[in-house]
C-alpha cells in the first residue's frame, strides 16, 4: 500500500521566515529491511520530511504526486532501472542504494540524465562511513601486495551476490594493481568443485558468505611474503548506513548528474 504519511508542508515552510523550508523525500521499498530505517532516520530529521512510502505493487506516481523532491531508492536490482527512470523524467533527484549496478546500467542512467541538466542521481554500492573508507584503504595498499581475496558476509536473506560492495571493492583493487603494473596474483590451484576459488571480478576472487546471525561485513585479504594485511569492516545494524544516506539527501540538489559513490559527497 502506498502511504503519503502527512500533507506535505515543505512548500509552505519557511513562509513568514519562522523554518527553512524541509526537503520533500519519497522512499521506495520504503517496508523493506532498508527502507524502514530510512524512513525512521527521515523522520527523525528536523530539515527532511517524509511525503510518500512505496513499495511493491503501489502506484509510482505517488512520490511525484506527493511533491517530493528525493527519492531514496532501497529495492531490488531488477525493478530499480525503472525507478530511476521514472525519477528523472519527472525530475525528482536519486538516491540509489539498490545493488547491481555495472558499467552499462550507469552508462544508461548517464544517457537518461543528459536532457535533464538539473537532476541529481547518486548510485551508492555501500552507504556506510566505514564500508567507503575499507574500499579506500583497499585501493591504497592494493599496490604492495602480490595477492588480494575479498570475502563479503551477509545475513541469508540477501538476494544477490557476491554484494555489490565487494564487485565494487574487487575492480577498485584490480585498477590500482592494473596502475601499479602488478602480475596478476599468483595462484597455482586448479579447482576440483566449481566455485571454490569465488566469483572472479578482474582477477580479484571474491567470496561470498550468507549466515543466519550477520547483517553485512566485508574482509579484504592481502598477502606479501612473510606478512598479510586485514581490512574489514562490519556492519551490525542497519542503522550504521543512514548517516551516508542522509548525507546524500541533503547534498543531492546541489549535485546534477550521476554521482558513483559518497566519497566525493566525504570529501575524500
Ligand atoms: N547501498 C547500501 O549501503 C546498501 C544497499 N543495500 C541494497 O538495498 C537493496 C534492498 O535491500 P533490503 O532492504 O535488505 O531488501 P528488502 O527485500 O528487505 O527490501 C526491498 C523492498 O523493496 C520493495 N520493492 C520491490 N519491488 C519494488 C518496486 N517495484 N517498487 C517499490 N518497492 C519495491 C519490496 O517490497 P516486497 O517485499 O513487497 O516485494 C521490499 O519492501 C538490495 O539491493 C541491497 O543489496 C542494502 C543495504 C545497504
Ligand atoms: O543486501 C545488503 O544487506 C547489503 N547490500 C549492499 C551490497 O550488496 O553491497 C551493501 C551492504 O553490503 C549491505
Amino acid at each position: 500500500m502506498t502511504t503519503t504519511p502527512s500533507a506535505p508542508d515543505h512548500q509552505a515552510a519557511g513562509v513568514g521566515g519562522a523554518e527553512p523550508p524541509r526537503t520533500a523525500v519519497g522512499v521506495l521499498g520504503a517496508r523493506g529491511r532498508m527502507g524502514t530505517e530510512v524512513v525512521k532516520a527521515v523522520n527523525a530529521a528536523d530539515d527532511l520530511e517524509l511525503v510518500a512510502m512505496v513499495d511493491d505493487g503501489d502506484w509510482l506516481f505517488n512520490v511525484a504526486d506527493a511533491g517530493a523532491q528525493v527519492v531514496v531508492d532501497f529495492t531490488r536490482p531488477d525493478v530499480v532501472m525503472d525507478n530511476i527512470r521514472f525519477c528523472i523524467d519527472q525530475g525528482i533527484h536519486c538516491v540509489v542504494g539498490t545493488t547491481g549496478f555495472d558499467e552499462q546500467r550507469l552508462a544508461t542512467v548517464a544517457q537518461w540524465l543528459e536532457p535533464k541538466p538539473d537532476v541529481g542521481v547518486v548510485i551508492a554500492p555501500n552507504f556506510g562511513i566505514g564500508a567507503v573508507l575499507l574500499m579506500r584503504f583497499a585501493q591504497e595498499a592494493a599496490r604492495f601486495f602480490p595477492s588480494t581475496e575479498v570475502v563479503e558476509l551477509h545475513h541469508p536473506n540477501k538476494v544477490d551476490a557476491p554484494s555489490g560492495t565487494a564487485v565494487r571493492t574487487a575492480r577498485l583493487v584490480a585498477a590500482a594493481r592494473r596502475a601499479a603494473g602488478l602480475p596478476p596474483s599468483p595462484d597455482a590451484t586448479t579447482d576440483s568443485l566449481p566455485g571454490a576459488r569465488g566469483a572472479d571480478v578482474e582477477g580479484i576472487p571474491v567470496h561470498a558468505v550468507r549466515l543466519t546471525g550477520l547483517v553485512a561485513h566485508q574482509e579484504v585479504l592481502m598477502g606479501a611474503a612473510g606478512e598479510t594485511l586485514t581490512l574489514r569492516h562490519d556492519s551490525f545494524d542497519r542503522a550504521s548506513f543512514m548517516p551516508g544516506v542522509l548525507l546524500a539527501v541533503r547534498e543531492i540538489g546541489g549535485r546534477p548528474g550521476l554521482t558513483v559513490g559518497i566519497e566525493s559527497l566525504l570529501g575524500l
